[in-house]
């Protein structure tokens, strides 16, 4: 059986975008040649900057280069559905993966909690031992985390517990409970915390008792909630310089969902639990493709405005997310427009000549919202100086977005990201095509 790839190319000189079209052999991966010929012949007409990044080294095996990891980094301004085209990738490459990892993801988030509840409780014992007398805490802060301390330790089994506040002691500072304390659930999965960076499935560190960790946890709810949500609480850990928004205590703001036995991980659950890596604003995930084993694809969600990053280091491909929502303005900058916003961040990227040679996959994305918007009156050109008087429809602005785009191999869609089905079959035919693409072109020079 045959494997047919279409891919678009600016052809030079003055032919504009064209759609090339190869056969591969799906046994051998090699283009058959006499189909391909036609194509290939328009091959070195391609733009160079096309061709250049995929000359790594000369002589450098092409089988090879095909097979290492296709680095591919999602961008785009806050909310613009970064995180849901994610999950369309997933869905569409590596479904099995994610579901196998919905179930043992379980355990590696509830224990994420149990671990930031356990730093916070050691900060917590610091900030006794130093500032007895004079700290904001009550006793009703240590009575709680008394408690909380005493049920995660207890389950080790072999706790000497220290004297109950209830019977007029305090807790005591020092190691006592807090190492206890701190044992138990080790070793453990791990949801990749600031020092950590392998996945919940990885051999030999999935040794935590499910169960156990479950019913642990739903014995501390309340008492987790409490504190977490606690203003007091939450100043004290701020002056111990407990990063609160880091990766070590993002589940905890979902306690009282996770927190249960019948907890079952959403999909962004399973998601967070995946990532791998420590640096800010920046999420790892590695798919392995289920239809084409052997080829996996690095992707990096990446929450920080470009220009700020030295991420883009040898990455294939960028999935561009531009939100079609031309009445809104940003959150932390009120008085711009999305879209402007939108448009500044992608003249970053075609400008940027770290990513000259990136292959570029534009979503125009939310195009259900924006079909309620336009089909409910509203009208583009009040929000949009420059659209003039051009048709009030969704086809008009899709275009003037289209024709904002560059000389460069790009392909643009309209996506309903929320519609993970649709999303997924257009990502996932615009990926498979570039590496086909890429590794043609590898051949070819
Ligand atoms: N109706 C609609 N909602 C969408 C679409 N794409 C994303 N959303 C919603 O928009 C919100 C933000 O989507 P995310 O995928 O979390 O966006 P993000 O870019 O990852 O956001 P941050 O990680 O916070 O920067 C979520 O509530 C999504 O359900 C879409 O095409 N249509
Ligand atoms: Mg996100």
């Amino acid at each position: 059986m045959n494997i047919r790839v279409e891919a678009y190319a600016n052809i030079y000189p003055s032919a504009g975008t064209r759609k090339l079209t190869w056969l591969f052999d799906r046994t051998s991966n090699q283009p058959i040649r006499e189909q391909t010929q036609k194509a290939l012949s328009v091959i070195p007409r391609i733009e160079t900057t096309v061709l250049k990044p995929l000359v790594r080294r000369p002589g450098n095996n092409p089988r090879k280069t095909h097979r290492q990891p296709v680095k591919v980094i999602i961008l785009g301004q806050p909310g613009s559905g970064k995180s849901s085209v994610l999950r369309s990738l997933y869905l569409d490459l590596a479904p099995r993966q994610f579901e196998s990892e919905r179930v043992v993801s379980k355990t590696a988030i509830q224990i994420n909690i149990i671990d930031s509840i356990k730093k916070i409780l050691a900060v917590l014992q610091d900030e006794w031992a130093a500032h007895e007398g004079s700290t904001p805490l009550t006793s009703e802060h240590q009575r709680l985390a008394f408690s909380l301390s005493l049920v995660l330790a207890s389950e080790t089994g072999s706790i000497q517990t220290p004297d109950s506040p209830n019977s007029g002691s305090t807790v005591r500072s020092g190691k006592g409970w807090k190492d206890k304390l701190m044992s138990f659930g080790r070793p453990t999965m791990s949801t990749s915390s600031d020092s950590e960076a392998h996945s919940p499935g990885d051999s030999g560190s999935a040794t935590a008792d499910p169960s156990r960790v479950a019913q642990v946890l739903a014995a501390c709810r309340e008492g987790i909630i409490l504190l977490w949500e606690d203003d007091v609480v939450r100043r004290v850990l701020s002056s111990h310089g407990l990063n609160l928004q880091g990766n070590s205590c993002r589940f905890l703001d979902d306690t009282a969902r996770i927190a249960r036995l019948d907890y079952i991980p959403s999909d962004d659950d399973t998601m967070r639990a995946r990532m791998r890596t420590p640096t800010p604003g920046v999420e790892e995930h590695r798919l392995v493709s289920e239809s084409n084993p052997g080829r996996e694809f690095l992707v990096t969600e990446i929450h920080t405005r470009i220009g700020q990053l030295s991420y883009f280091d040898d990455v294939q491909t960028i999935i561009f997310l531009a939100p079609l929502i031309f009445w809104q303005t940003l959150d932390e900058a009120p008085r711009v427009n999305r879209i402007e916003d939108t448009f500044n961040m992608w003249r970053g990227i075609v400008s940027s000549p770290l990513l000259a040679q990136t292959t570029l996959i534009v979503l125009f994305n939310k195009k259900d919202i924006l079909q309620a918007q336009i089909a409910a009156g509203v009208l583009v050109k009040k929000y949009i100086l420059n659209y003039g008087d051009r048709t009030n429809d969704v086809p008009s602005f899709s275009a003037i977005n289209r024709a904002s785009s560059t000389r460069r191999l790009l392909t643009c869609c309209d996506t309903e990201a929320t519609d993970t089905k649709s999303t997924a079959m257009v990502l996932g035919r615009a990926m498979r095509d570039q590496i086909f693409t890429k590794y043609l072109m590898i051949r070819c020079t």
